[in-house]
């Protein structure tokens, strides 16, 4: 099954990073997600219960990310993808957390995952 609902470029001012310092500020975190999902069903009755609805999964997302202090990326993109494979019911899901102002002389930084099933 390759459909997918994808997001991309989710912005969110969390609290992230190692340092004292950054536990003392937001920062942005921009997240690309996406998310194994048949579209056909949606599709055939052009119904919206069918549909993997990418507004709701950004407000979920958003709030896991900007309510919780977290100090590794990998943590964000591990918590993204269990919320996104529970309470969702999706197969399977990539996450990317890009921290863009990390690293001074690089446009962005972060991981990348992928868990369930594409
Ligand atoms: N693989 C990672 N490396 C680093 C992380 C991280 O979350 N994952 N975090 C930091 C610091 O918080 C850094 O972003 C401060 O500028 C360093 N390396």
């Amino acid at each position: 099954m390759t459909d997918q609902v994808f997001i991309q470029g989710l912005e969110c001012q969390a609290v992230i990073g190692v340092f004292e310092w950054e536990k003392q500020i937001r920062q942005t975190l921009l997240l690309d997600l996406e998310m194994a999902w048949d579209n056909r069903a949606a599709a055939a009755a052009d119904d919206y219960s069918k549909a993997l609805c990418y507004d709701t999964v950004s407000k979920a997302v958003t709030a896991l990310v900007q309510d919780h202090p977290h100090e590794l990326v990998e943590t964000v993109a591990e918590k993204v993808a269990d919320l996104i494979l529970t309470r969702f019911q999706v197969a399977g899901v990539r996450v990317r957390v890009s921290k863009p102002g990390a690293v001074a002389n690089a446009r962005t930084v972060g991981v990348q995952i992928q868990r369930g099933t594409f």
